[in-house]
Formats: C-alpha cells, structure tokens, sequence
C-alpha cells in the first residue's frame, strides 16, 4: 500500500494517529515509505517501530563507526544523572596477549581473557562483547559475526594474516577488522632465516639423533648457503626482511611478487623474476605470501614439477598456499630434498600427518611471530588499534576499511556530518511507494586535485539513505556493500568551483533520481530530488531545495512548505506552533516571485504533533509542506 504524501494541500492529514516522521500522514503504519530495485531487499513492509527508533537515534556521525559507548547508551534508558558514567566498552582476549597490550586494553574497558573457547563457546559469549582480539588459532567464521548480533564492532588480529577471520561476512555486517602488521615482521623474518639456516644443516634431525643416543656425523652432511639461489616468494615485509638477511649469508636472492614495487627491490639488491623463473632457477624457496584464493594450494604438484631437482622449500606464511599431499609426493620423489614448516594447512596438524613425520621435514608449531620482543610488540599495536576503533576513529590498520589519514579525516569531519543529513533527509522527500535506485552527489570544490577520497562522504549518504527505513546499522565499513545489496547506485561528480575557501569541500548536492516527491519543490526540471548543503562554521546548513536557495541549519527538525507569497504568513504559522507549545529554532524564507511564491523552512525543538501538522497543512496559502526528522 502506496503511503499518502503530505506534499500537496489538496491531500490534508485527516489521521489522529501519533505523527510519524517519515510520512505525516500515518494513516497506513505499514505503507511503503520506499523500495529499492526488484533484486534488492524489499523494505517496504518494515515495521514502523524500527523507523521511528532510527530516525530519533539522532548519532551525531562525527565518528564513522559507531562507538561502543555510543551503543551501550543508545540501547539503555537513558539516564540524566551526569554522574553516572556509561558504562566501559567490553572486551574479549581468546588468545594469549603481551600484558602491556592488556594493560592498555584494561585502561579503557572491560577485558575478558578467555582461551581455549570451543567455537560453539565463542559463538554462545560473542553477544555479551564489543570487541574481540585473536591471533591465529581462532576463527572468526560467519557464525561467530552472526551470533554477535550486532554488538561487536571489531574484531582485532594481533598479528599480520587474517584469514582465520570472515572478512566478507565482518563487512556485510558492518565489523571493523583490524590488525597488528608490523610488529611481528622481524621474528618472522628471523625464524624464515632459522628454519633455512638449521634444515641446511640438519640441525633438528641431528639433535633428535642425538638425544637418541646416536652419533651420526655421516649422515647429516648439510649444504651451504653461500652462493646458492634463494627464491622469495611474495617480496613484502618479512619477505623483504629475509632477502635482506639471506644476503648477509651471501645468497643469491631473487623474488616474486607481481605487486611489488620494482625499486625496493633494487635497493637490497634482490632481481624481481616471474613465477616459473623463480621456481626453476633456486636451489631455496621461502613463502611470504599471504593465503588467499588466489594462493591456496598455489605450491603443488604441478609447480612443485617446475622446481629444480633437490630444491629446499621454507614455509614461514601460510600452511594453505602448499598442497600438503603433493609436498609428501614432491619428498618422496626427491624433487623437494628438504621441506621446515612452520605453518599447516589445519592447526595442529593430526599427529599422524605425514609430512610432519616425513624426515626430511623441519616443523616448529607455528612460532614465526613468538619472540617475547614481537608479542609484547604486537599485543600494544593491536591494544591501539582496538581502542582506536572502539573510539570510533579510523584506523590505520583497519583491513576492511578505507585507511583515511588523520590529516584527511580532520578536514573531511565537518562535512561526514552534513553527507549523513542530506542523505536522511533526501529521502524524506521521496515519494511514499516510490524506490530510489540511483543517487547522484555532486561535490562542489576549489581543489583540482581530483583525488579526493569521498568514501568516507558516500558512506555517510549511503547511512542517511538506507538507515531510517531498514534495520541496518550503516557504517564505513559496509556502506558500499549494503547500497549494492539494496541496488542503489551511487555516482559521483565533482564540480570545480570558484571559492575561496580552505576548505576540501565547498558544497554537497545530493539529487535521487527517478523518484517522486512528496515535497514537488525539491524536484529540478530534470525530475530530480535535489538538495544542497554546505558548512558553516562548523554546522551543517541546507543551502538548496530543488531550484530555491534556502538557509537553514540542519539541526532536529524541518518544516519545508511552499506557500503564496503574502503578509502575515510567519505569524499565522508561528502561531499555530506557539498554541501545541513548539519552540521555532530559526526560519527561512526564499522568494521566488514578489508576492507569487515562496519556499519557507522553519527548524523546530519538538517534533509538532499531527494536529499542529494538519493545521499547518490547511492553511489556505499554504500549498504543499513536509515534515523532516534530521
Ligand atoms: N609464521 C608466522 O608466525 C607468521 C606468518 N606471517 C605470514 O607471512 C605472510 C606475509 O606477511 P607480511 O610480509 O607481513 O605481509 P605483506 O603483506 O607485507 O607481504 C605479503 C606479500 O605477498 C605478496 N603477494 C600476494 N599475492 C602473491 C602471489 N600470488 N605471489 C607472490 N606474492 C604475492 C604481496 O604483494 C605482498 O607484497 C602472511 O601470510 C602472514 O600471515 C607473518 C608473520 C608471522
Ligand atoms: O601474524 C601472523 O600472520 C602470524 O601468523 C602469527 O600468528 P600468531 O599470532 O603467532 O598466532
């Protein structure tokens, strides 16, 4: 059922029903306010409740991600009492953590240290905390972002790999994931260097040799290192790292990496080669890359068929990237002389496994990154980074997020608050029945550098948009994924325009396409809803309705209406609000014509109720109005 615009006179609230702020009218609570495309999620019926909670949860959205506080405020009554704290964000330690990173963690919330959890347990306590912080042994699966229910808003890995975390389902529900990259690249680096230096030399097979009362010196002949081919397979930061030390061994170092860049390479002396020159010419092969589909079981038979007969292989990234069955067969063939393992496809690997038994295999329980130097490095980059995020700022480190830098994000706040009401309130005037596919933003600026980063921007739109007529919670990380979801399009344009402003952005013009309006004045010649805002001094403010200059700030709620130009209009209206005791803000007016038409918008403190609206709408000069909840 199609909802009943309040935007033209002729069509008068005759409803007694309480005011609902998308659609005055309120005479059908579960009239379409707006559906998107025919793949997308139908949101017509949702439930008016979940329309109105969002529409009053007025966030101000300086902070992109919401913050734990923010959302433990805004599900508790809310309390007057300035004395009482909110309560602290609520944290979820599942692996063994550095104790400063705890330390930092503890100053700023509830730390619960609990190891060891079964999945079934992490998905039965993930409810109860805001963030969660890993290392590899724990898999953050669908199930678990699922069972958080919305609560968790970030998942933190204290160290570099994150595949052991969902990150499509984190994004889909809108769950930071943030890591630890940095601090564990040394001991990595250092236990690559380990494993090749002790696998040349058989140190691991000779001491258990050893400590069988065996005295083997025959048998455990190495080889050198000087002078032999090592292959570095993913030239990134450990990978780096160990060309670096590989070459104080005096190694011949070579590396493949199709994203790394040509001059870190020239400058530790290392060539760049293709896959196969890689795998063909080393006498070592070491493995830094990360396990992604594209690496999974990158090393198998067939590549390992392209190795040079007798090659050693050094696994310090990913079990994943080799295919454990085909290394036995690559060993047992004599195409791999040696194999030191750190990692495994499953963790641990089954005491049977027959690569951990094979002799010529190396393996260390995944220790890469446990150095006391590392861990106690790690547990602070990740205790920063989740407390950062907890705080609602943006992290440096965030892996499904855009990494905005401090510099940018201060200049950009301003107008992340400015995108957000534009978006709600664009679609306030959408026509109710009608679906907003498309959405245009115009960013006017004096800055020609068209490398502006507007996601931050488009997010917040996206929010405006889609948050007060569904359930989801919008936020950086799943702007993007939810408007293609919901098959709403979003362009962008920027404008070069003449100001002088300092400022990044001079104005922000939201246009929805191919919808009706409930308010005809916002419409262009083009059929376009078109609103326009800008900054002032701080505050967002409405420059534009359709082709009418207004200037109003957007701040609680809007009265818009288009009325015959002529005396005594504020004080009738004014008055009207005056007798149900509703506070006007600030008022603009724009005339068109003298004594013909103008556009009126009248910010007020209270939301009026539906009579107060009904007479407003009944005043006789009045010709069309609406009512916006920013
Ligand atoms: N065993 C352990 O305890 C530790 C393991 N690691 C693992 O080491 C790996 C590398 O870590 P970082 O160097 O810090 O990451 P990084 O992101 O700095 O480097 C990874 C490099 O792999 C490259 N790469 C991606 N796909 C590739 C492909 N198909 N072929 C060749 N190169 C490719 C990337 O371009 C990048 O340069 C990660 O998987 C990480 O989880 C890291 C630390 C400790
Ligand atoms: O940082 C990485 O990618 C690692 O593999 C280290 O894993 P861990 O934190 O020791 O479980």
């Amino acid at each position: 059922m199609a909802a009943t615009p309040i935007s033209s006179a002729a069509n008068k609230l005759t409803d007694q029903s309480p005011p609902l702020p998308l659609h005055a009218t309120a005479a059908r609570p579960s009239a379409a306010i707006l559906s998107f495309s025919n793949s997308s999620i139908s949101i017509q019926k949702l439930a008016i409740s979940a329309t109105s909670r969002n529409l009053s949860s007025r966030s101000s959205v300086v902070s992109v991600l919401k913050t734990a506080r923010e959302s433990e405020q805004a599900s508790q009554p809310r309390n007057s009492d300035p004395e009482v704290k909110s309560p602290k964000p609520t944290i979820l330690v599942s692996e063994k953590l550095g104790g400063a990173g705890l330390d930092l963690l503890r100053s700023y919330g509830d730390v619960e240290c609990l190891y060891n959890l079964s999945p079934e347990d992490l998905c039965a306590k993930i409810g109860e905390f805001d963030a969660l912080i890993v290392r590899s042994g724990t898999k953050v699966t669908r199930q678990v972002f699922e069972a958080a229910k919305g609560k968790l808003k970030v998942v933190g890995r204290a160290g570099v790999g994150i595949d052991n975390v969902d990150l499509q389902a984190a994004t889909e529900l809108g769950c930071l994931v943030v890591n630890a990259p940095t601090a564990n690249t040394i001991a990595a680096a250092e236990h690559g260097i380990a494993l090749l230096a002790g696998m040349a030399r058989n140190v691991a097979q000779s001491d258990a040799s050893m400590k069988a009362g065996q005295w083997q010196r025959n048998k455990y002949v190495g080889v050198s290192l000087v002078g032999k081919t090592l292959a570095i397979m993913g030239f990134g930061k450990v990978g780096s790292e160990v060309a670096r030390r590989a070459k104080g061994l005096g190694m011949h170092v070579i590396a493949h990496d199709p994203y790394a860049p040509a001059d870190r390479a020239r400058a530790l002396g290392v060539e760049l080669v293709s896959f196969d020159q890689a795998l063909s010419t080393a006498d070592f092969v070491s493995l830094h890359m990360p396990l992604t589909p594209t690496t999974d079981k990158l090393f198998n038979d067939a590549t390992f068929a392209k190795m040079k007969k007798g090659v050693r292989i050094i696994n310090v990234a990913r079990g994943g990237v080799i295919d454990e069955d085909a290394l036995v067969r690559a060993l047992d063939a004599g195409i791999v002389a040696q194999a030191a393992l750190d990692v495994f496809t499953k963790e641990p690997p089954s005491k049977d496994s027959k690569l951990v038994q094979h002799e010529n295999v190396t393996v260390t329980p995944h220790l890469g990154a446990s150095t006391k130097e590392a861990q106690e490095g790690v547990a602070v980059e990740i205790a920063e980074a989740v407390v950062g995020a907890l705080r609602g700022e943006l992290s440096a480190t965030a892996v499904n997020a855009p990494m905005v830098p401090p510099e940018v994000l201060s200049e950009l706040a301003p107008y992340v608050n400015l995108a957000e009401k534009l978006g709600r309130l664009g679609v306030q005037l959408v026509a109710g029945g009608c679906g907003i596919q498309s959405v245009k933003v115009v960013y006017g600026s004096s800055r020609a550098s068209d490398n502006m980063d507007t996601r931050l921007l488009r997010s917040m739109i996206v929010k405006g948009i889609i948050e007060p007529i569904s359930d989801a919670h919008i936020n950086l990380v799943n702007a993007d994924f939810i408007a293609k979801q919901k098959g709403l399009r979003i362009s962008e344009e920027k404008l070069l325009v003449d100001s002088s402003s300092e400022s990044p952005i001079d104005s922000i013009q939201v246009q929805i396409s191919n919808v009706g309006s409930k308010f005809e004045s916002a419409l262009l010649d083009n059929g376009n809803i078109s609103i326009e805002g800008r900054v002032k001094d701080g505050v967002p403010h409405l420059t534009r309705v359709g082709a009418f200059s207004v200037d109003v700030s957007l701040e609680g709620n809007l009265i818009l209406y288009r009325q015959v130009d002529q005396p005594g209009m504020i004080g009738t209206v004014g008055t009207i609000l005056g007798e149900s005791n509703v506070n006007v803000s600030f008022m603009s007016v724009s005339r068109t014509v003298t004594r013909v038409k103008a556009i009126v918008a009248i910010g007020v403190d209270e939301a009026p109720n539906k009579e107060t609206l009904k007479k407003i709408g009944e005043v006789p000069a009045i010709e069309e109005f609406v009512f916006l909840d920013l």
